[in-house]
């Protein structure tokens, strides 16, 4: 699967509602075993949820936007299939979220390309279940630090805390992708896929369990003024930076 939602890849309530959509057709269509998700924009991954979804928007869409979110996490953390990130770009947020959802990840060694869940450096709180999809990758200590700085890593230091398992250049990393997925096809799909659930249920149950609250906290949060206004600086930047 190719992300290509110009110029950044990020997560739009239509794009996430597309490519659910998508991952579902491959998760019922029984000759599909493994996917590969990378990105059709150059330099970048994704940009994580789309900013815009998040500010100035009625609680009712932001409602609507956070369950669209919740819902690409739970497809891609419960499928069936091996899912193998090709991350050929900066991975910030959201986009560090869909990554970690993955059964491998392999990232191009471009030391412009960084990944991490950045929320505090917005002025906004990752959930219980980016955090516990963090602490599943790469641990309780190296998540606490990495969640309160809201830390970026460099693909170097990313494969040094486990948050990426393997670099490679990036003109081989669909070749390697490739190759990985051979290796995760020759294990026995229904013990592979027992043992991933095994590893995964108690994340997905606490959240298919909270949806509905989490929904709620995450429209009161982001509603609220001074995040808000700190969206709105954080936005700013992001413009500023470009000129
Ligand atoms: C008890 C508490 C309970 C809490 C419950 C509530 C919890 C709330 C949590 C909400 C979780 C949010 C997770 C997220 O994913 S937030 C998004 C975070 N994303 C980022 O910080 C990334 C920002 N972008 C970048 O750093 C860079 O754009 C890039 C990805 C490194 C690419 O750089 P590049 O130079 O190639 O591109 P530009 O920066 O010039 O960007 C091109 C245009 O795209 C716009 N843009 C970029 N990112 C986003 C985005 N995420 N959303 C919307 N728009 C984005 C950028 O402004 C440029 O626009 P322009 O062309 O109009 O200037």
């Amino acid at each position: 699967m190719t992300l290509q939602n110009p110029p950044v890849n990020s997560l739009s309530l239509d794009f996430l509602t597309e490519f659910c959509s998508a991952l579902e057709k491959l998760e019922m269509d029984k000759s599909c075993r493994g996917v590969i998700l990378t990105s059709g924009q150059p330099k970048v991954f994704s940009a994580g949820l789309d900013i815009m979804e998040m500010y100035g928007k009625s609680p009712e869409r932001c409602g609507e936007f956070w369950r669209a979110v919740q819902e690409m996490w739970l497809k891609l953390y419960s499928s069936n299939m091996v899912i193998i990130a090709a991350i050929n770009g900066s991975s910030p947020a959201g986009g560090c979220l869909m990554s970690m959802t993955c059964d491998y990840r392999i990232m191009a060694d471009n030391p412009r390309y960084s990944i991490g869940l950045n929320e505090t450096q917005l002025g906004i709180v990752a959930p219980f279940w980016f955090k516990e999809t963090m602490v599943n990758t790469v641990g309780h200590r190296t998540t606490e630090i990495a969640l309160q700085l809201g830390q970026l890593y460099s693909p170097t230091e990313a494969l040094d805390i486990g948050l990426v398992d393997k670099l490679v250049p990036e003109d081989q990393i669909i070749a390697t992708a490739t190759q990985t997925m051979t290796k995760w096809l020759a294990v026995p799909d229904h013990a592979r896929q027992i043992t991933k659930s095994m590893m995964r249920k108690p994340t997905i149950d606490k959240l298919m369990s909270k949806r509905e609250p989490d929904i709620q906290n995450f429209v009161s949060f982001i509603t609220k003024d001074p995040i808000q206004k700190s969206l709105g600086l954080y936005l700013s930047m992001l413009k500023k930076r470009k000129s």
